[in-house]
């Protein structure tokens, strides 16, 4: 049976309605103007943090939704379906714009914008076609074009900003990157080595070979990831992932690793361990609030994470509260006597198989107290969720006639599943698929915490 789309359409409408008083109501009460798409984001700026209350976080996500619901029921379908088909032009120029430092450029000129043939200059690119590359991205609201070729940064493109002045980043290119907040490390890694990949997507299932993924045809090698970033050939590439695995937690209200498992129940000394940490600031964000937590951070390579530490928490080194370890989580776990493993986008990476083999050697390590913390996103389908008895595991569905998942609001989901298939051959998965799997590696799920001003959950499971 078909409805009457107009019907939907005004529900839609109604939808945005409500969710733009619920908007209103919260920053009034706060206090606080609504930031404006035409000025630089401020992550300081204390109206940023309205966006973390849960009635603002529905509306946004509704607001998202539903305007996108509307635009594909109203316009010509083949228009919309072949603008799908032209979406890696946006990852294109967005790396363009943040190899060339564009962002910081368009800082130190200031919001009346500065002519493209000034952008250009410290690159000596060729102002006309970049004009072009940066005018596609803000039609799609990333900078905005504020006479003829005159560019200035906007609420989004500002959020590319490495903090830096744009002479120190053309002085240094091979450290240009060290000590940002990583936001421009991930989307460059993204619009890099994903997009590469990611090009490679139907050929690998047109033309499947054992043990070849994406990633392994774009960058003509056999070795997994990991283990391709560890050449030393490859160190910026290696910087610039972990960097941008810092950059993740930009996305995110840096409360939201408080709003999930409770780490203040951890004994005094008790030992958290950070599998597969990267540079270790998520247990660093949670040693500095919990400092009587012990922290080993363990990764193949852990030179990042002593560098992070000693700069951003020198006390907790001098105490030796915290130790890097490099080590294989493929190989049996050294630590005996954990109170948690936390793996934070760790288990999205690896298929049933090895994920399974991973949680095989920490369950072999595991005191019967021993808690797994997993934090990842849960992947919701696109119809409506099923129902679960695992105490915080429901999760809400959007109210129609909206996508149950919220549409493009969720869109980051499904963005990194594909992302993690490309370059690992992993996946997200829903909460059966992590029951599922976790039994199988010895682990039984006990509790879920959906947290706030994030995405990720914290999944708490205990040996079984
Ligand atoms: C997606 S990153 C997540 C890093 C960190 N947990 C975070 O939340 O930012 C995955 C991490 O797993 C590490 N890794 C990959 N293979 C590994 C292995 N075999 N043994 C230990 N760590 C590994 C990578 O070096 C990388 O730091």
């Amino acid at each position: 049976m078909t409805t009457d789309g107009l019907k939907t359409l005004r529900a839609l409408a109604k939808i945005i309605n409500e969710s733009v008083d619920t908007l209103e109501t919260a920053y009034t009460k706060a206090g606080q103007p609504l930031p404006p798409l035409d000025a630089p984001f401020d992550p300081s700026n204390p109206a940023e943090k309205v966006r973390d209350e849960p009635a603002v976080a529905t509306a946004i996500l509704n607001i998202m939704a539903a305007t996108s619901q509307m635009a594909a029921t109203v316009r010509a379908p083949a228009a919309s379906v072949l603008d799908a088909s032209q979406a890696f032009h946006l990852s294109a120029c967005l790396r363009v714009a943040s190899e060339l430092n564009v962002v910081e450029i368009l800082r130190e000129g200031g919001s009346q914008g500065l002519n493209v043939k000034d952008i250009a200059a410290p690159s000596k690119a060729d102002p006309a076609l970049l004009a072009r590359f940066l005018r596609l991205l803000a039609t799609h609201n990333i900078f905005r074009e504020v006479s003829p070729n005159v560019f200035a940064n906007n609420r989004v493109s500002s959020a590319l900003d490495k903090g830096k002045t744009s002479e120190a980043l053309y002085a240094n290119r091979p450290e240009r990157l060290l000590g940002t907040n990583g936001v421009a490390a991930l989307a460059e890694f993204f619009s890099e080595d994903i997009f590469k990949s990611s090009a490679w997507l139907a050929d690998t299932i047109l033309e499947p070979k054992e043990g070849q993924l994406p990633y392994n045809k774009a960058f003509g090698t056999d070795l997994p990831l990991y283990y391709y970033m560890q050449k030393p050939e490859n160190l910026y590439r290696l910087q610039r992932f972990g960097l941008g695995m810092q950059g993740t937690a930009a996305t995110e209200s840096p409360d939201a690793i408080f709003t999930g498992f409770e780490w203040g129940s951890l004994p005094e000394g008790g030992v958290l361990i950070d599998v597969g940490g990267g540079n270790g600031f998520t247990a660093l964000t949670i040693a500095q609030k919990h400092p009587k937590i012990k922290v080993i951070v363990q990764d193949l390579d852990v030179e990042g994470a002593k560098t992070l530490w000693k700069d951003s928490f020198p006390a907790h080194v001098e105490k030796n509260l915290v130790e890097f370890q490099a080590y294989d989580f493929f190989n049996p776990q050294p630590v005996k006597d954990a109170d948690v493993f936390m793996l934070r986008y760790i288990a999205h990476n690896w298929n049933d198989g090895l994920f399974t083999k991973i949680l095989k050697n920490l369950r072999d390590s595991a005191k019967p107290t021993t808690k797994l913390i997993i934090i990842e996103k849960i992947l919701s389908l696109a119809s409506a969720a099923p129902a679960t008895d695992i105490p915080g595991a429901q999760k809400p569905s959007a109210p129609a006639p909206l996508l149950p998942n919220w549409g493009v609001g969720t869109a980051e989901f499904y963005l990194y599943d594909m992302a993690v298939h490309t370059m690992l051959g992993g996946g997200e998965r829903t909460l059966a698929g992590f029951v599922d799997v976790l039994a199988a590696g010895g682990w039984k799920v006990t509790s879920v915490h959906h947290t706030t001003g994030s995405q990720l959950s914290h999944i708490v499971a205990l040996p079984n």
